[in-house]
């Protein structure tokens, strides 16, 4: 096998959407052979960046491209303390370029070299929002039409109050600025809120809810029972990754399907709870634990313990990262659902070969690799931009900050 070495990293920031996407490009001692990969960690996107080139670039140039998994253990190792989210996202840059790299080697895409599809079409879910039941289910209405399945509702922002009890909300003087919210208001809320959908839109529709870690174990306990008639697919991060051994209660007393871990980075969070059973969708952030390499364990252990996956699917994720981890969706057979975002025309145009959705199914180009582009002229129309913070500071009414 002729050696190919990495040349170069390279790492861009683009914001189509006005959120910063970090994609990596590795380019090789081939004049014409590449890979891309995901490291989009938009909260701390700089200081991705400044990892790859500062600190893995100058350790990985010269490497042969070939052997992935002994470069990404060297790289998890090479900062002694590792991991984290800001680590971990730029191993995934790196890691999955080479991926793709790989792929572009064998002449083959990825899922393929991954043993080939499991299926024809990746089931997608999406997420219906707004202020009033009648938003709510307009967009649902709108999602059911262009074919979509499987939707995740919700009335009001995270934690949102919208359209629930006559809570009042009294803050103490001088309370400082935040995105309130009141849990019982919010409980209440969304059990009116499901129990209307299912009147309105029958049994046959999927659908989820996203808790986004804003509930004490006890209240999630209560609030996943109440939900129970109401049939969901599954109940979305019902707890903060801290708080992930209270899954062992709440599986023991309720039967609502549940889904885990968009905030983990590493195994030592999720080992437990899989081999436990204590949860039935592992849902990580593939870039946030470090790509393909780690992701490709993690379904594979999870596929041992009955969990299926359902990754993180926001739009602070490349449409790289979500064609990268669209390979795995459609090679491991514990493949559960993959939740989509929509891509906007910038996007389109920034990555080429953009996972296509129809009929609520996605698809993946066949080209090898990854199986999409990227045109670094096209991105740099859309600029590093700063983002608006404000709805990460959570607090409840008497002011207390709360950590999703
Ligand atoms: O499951 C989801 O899509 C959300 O939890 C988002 O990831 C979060 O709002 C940050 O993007
Ligand atoms: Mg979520």
């Amino acid at each position: 096998m002729k050696d190919i070495t990495i040349r170069n990293i390279r790492t861009f920031i683009t914001a189509p959407q006005k959120v910063n996407l970090v994609v990596v490009k590795v380019e090789t001692s081939e004049p014409e052979l590449y890979g891309i990969g995901c490291a989009t960690f938009t909260w701390r996107c700089k200081a991705v960046v400044t990892a790859v080139e500062e600190y893995l670039k100058p350790m990985l140039v010269g490497k042969s491209v070939h052997n992935i998994e002994d470069i990404w253990q060297s790289m998890m190792g090479s900062s002694y303390w590792r991991g984290g989210p800001v680590l971990n996202n730029a191993l995934s840059g790196v890691d999955e370029a080479l991926w793709d790299i790989k792929g572009k080697l064998a002449g083959m895409p990825l899922y393929s070299l991954f043993g080939g599809k499991c299926r024809e079409g990746i089931a997608v879910y999406r997420h219906a929002d707004g202020t009033t039941m009648d938003q709510v289910e307009d967009k649902i209405n709108e999602y059911m039409e262009q074919g979509y399945r499987y939707i995740r509702c919700h009335l009001g922002l995270y934690g949102g109050n919208a359209g629930g009890s006559m809570q009042t909300m009294i803050h103490p003087e001088n309370a400082p600025a935040g995105a309130y919210y009141h849990p019982k208001t919010y409980m209440q809320s969304v059990v009116k809120m499901f129990e209307q959908i299912r009147r309105d839109f029958g049994w046959d529709l999927e659908i989820m809810h996203d808790v986004h870690e804003r509930l004490s174990p006890a209240d999630t306990l209560n609030f996943a029972k109440e939900l129970e008639p109401y049939k969901l697919f599954f109940l979305e991060d019902a707890l903060p990754p801290e708080q992930a051994g209270y899954f062992k209660i709440i599986r023991e007393q309720t039967s609502v399907p549940l889904a885990m871990g968009e905030l983990f980075t590493s195994p030592a969070e999720w080992k437990t709870i899989v081999q436990n059973q204590w949860i039935d969708f592992m849902r990580v952030h593939v870039s946030d634990i470090g790509g393909l390499t780690p992701a490709r364990k993690l379904a594979h252990f999870c596929e041992a313990f009955g969990v299926r996956t359902a990754f993180h699917g926001p739009n602070d994720l490349s449409p790289v990262g979500m064609a990268a981890q669209m390979h795995l969706d459609l090679s491991c057979t514990n493949f559960g659902i993959q939740e989509f975002s929509g891509f906007c025309e910038a996007e389109k145009a920034i990555f080429p070969g953009c996972p296509e959705v129809r009929n609520g199914y996605a698809y993946i180009s066949d080209r090898p690799g990854i199986g999409i582009d990227f045109d670094e002229k096209e991105a740099a129309k859309y600029p590093y931009t700063d983002m608006d913070f404000g709805w990460l500071f959570s607090r409840l009414p008497d002011g207390t900050a709360v950590r999703p």
